[in-house]
């Protein structure tokens, strides 16, 4: 029985774990769940799953839970809750579903207590990468990955030598406006910007997908999931989301996962590796789908993955600033305080008033974070 804590359990990842948990009760036990401000869904998942730790995103939201679970329940709130859930409730599984850098932290403290992580929060290793792997590796901790075309590459890798692997193919949909020109984004809306092509998916990761910020975001997650240079990570637009990233060998064969877009079976084989398990998942027809697509990436109309090569060419607190000026971008979009061309814009301009910082420890890197967020808060 694995002993699991969810970060993020309220959300669209944390909710599909829950769901894919709740149909192999033999394999594994709930012991942690940490939520920010949906209160009335974490306090159903923990009538549900009984764990014995709660964490909510507030000392507010916390009073409230407390009232209304047993009383050895632990009931922690905010980033220093998550620390304590990640770190200090018996799970030797931690999958980090949270939303943004904030997850940093809490993986590193999963991490520290030897717990293997699935982690489906990709700006965790964008903002230190370096820093995660290190401790995983001084740990002895696996980190697996969730994220669909990392969990596509992680099968395709599965027994291969790292020396025979030429390059990675990450397969990118193109996202809500992957048919309109540059020109035509002007006037984009946000309720436009959240209808993704073929994935149910959180706000921010919806709107990392329609700029391609997603997939410079995973870029940097490969690069260091499976320790290869930029020069062997490509990105091919692949409209239909059913390739979902591809391994190019030395010998120039070319190994693909498939699937219907779901991510209940990346997240069930995280959560059961090295084993599979059945999946509730529809099963892929090919003769139906008929025709699979692909287009040449064009990085003059999506800035965003070209920032995103630039600034993990560039290293050290570069792809901290990447992430933390587009998340606070995305956010202010959200709030439709911005234009959609404006991230692009923000994150290139907060990426020009920073010197990098090379091999930068855990200070050096949540003070970047804050000041990129205050720099691009402040932007026009
Ligand atoms: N959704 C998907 O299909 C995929 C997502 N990912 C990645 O997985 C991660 C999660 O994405 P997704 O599930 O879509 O995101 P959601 O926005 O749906 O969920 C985010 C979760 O984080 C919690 N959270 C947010 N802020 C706080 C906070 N301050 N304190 C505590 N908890 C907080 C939310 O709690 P609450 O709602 O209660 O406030 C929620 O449980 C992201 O990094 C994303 O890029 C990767 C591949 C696919
Ligand atoms: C499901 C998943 O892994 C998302 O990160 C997905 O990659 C978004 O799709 P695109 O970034 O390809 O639009
Ligand atoms: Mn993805």
């Amino acid at each position: 029985m694995k002993k699991i804590t969810v970060l993020g359990s309220t959300g669209s990842i944390g909710t599909q774990t829950l769901d894919v948990i709740s149909r192999h009760p033999e394999d594994f036990e709930v012991v942690g769940l940490a939520a920010g401000n949906n209160i009335s869904l974490l306090l159903e998942q923990v009538r549900t799953f009984k764990p014995k730790w709660v964490s909510a995103g507030t000392e507010a939201l916390a009073d409230q839970i407390k009232s209304q679970v047993p009383s050895q329940v632990r009931v922690v709130y905010g980033e220093a809750g998550l620390i304590e859930i990640a770190g200090n409730s018996g799970a030797d599984y931690v999958v980090c579903a949270l939303v943004g850098s904030l997850g940093l932290t809490s993986t590193l403290a999963a991490i520290e207590a030897g717990a293997n992580i699935g982690l489906a929060n990709k700006e965790t290793l964008v903002t230190a990468g370096h820093l995660v792997m290190q401790r995983a590796k001084d740990k002895g901790v696996s980190i697996v990955p969730v994220d669909s075309e990392h969990s596509a590459i992680f099968q395709c890798l599965n027994g291969e030598s790292h020396k025979t692997i030429k390059r990675l193919m990450l397969t990118a949909s193109g996202g809500s406006f992957r048919d309109l020109t540059r020109d035509q984004l002007n006037n984009v809306t946000v309720e436009d910007a959240l209808k993704h092509p073929n994935w149910s998916m959180g706000a921010k990761v919806t709107i990392d997908s329609a700029t391609m910020a997603n997939k410079g975001l995973e870029v940097i997650e490969a690069r260091w999931l499976f320790d290869l240079d930029y020069d062997q990570i490509d990105v091919v637009i692949h409209p239909e989301s059913i390739i979902h990233s591809m391994v190019e060998f030395v010998d120039t064969s070319v190994m693909a996962q498939l699937g219907n877009p779901d991510m209940r079976v990346p997240i069930q084989y995280a959560l059961t590796y090295p084993e599979r398990k059945p999946s509730p998942a529809s099963a892929l027809d090919l003769l139906k789908q008929g025709t699979l697509h692909f287009r040449e990436m064009d990085f003059n109309r999506y800035p965003c993955l070209r920032l995103a090569y630039e600034a993990g060419r560039s290293g050290g607190t570069a792809t901290t600033v990447f992430n933390a000026a587009n998340e606070i971008a995305v956010a202010r979009f959200l709030k439709r305080e911005i234009p959609f061309l404006a991230i692009d814009r923000i994150i290139e301009e907060v990426l020009s008033r920073h010197t990098k910082i090379a091999a930068p420890d855990l200070e050096t890197i949540l003070e970047t974070d804050g000041w990129a967020r205050l720099e691009a808060a402040a932007l026009e």
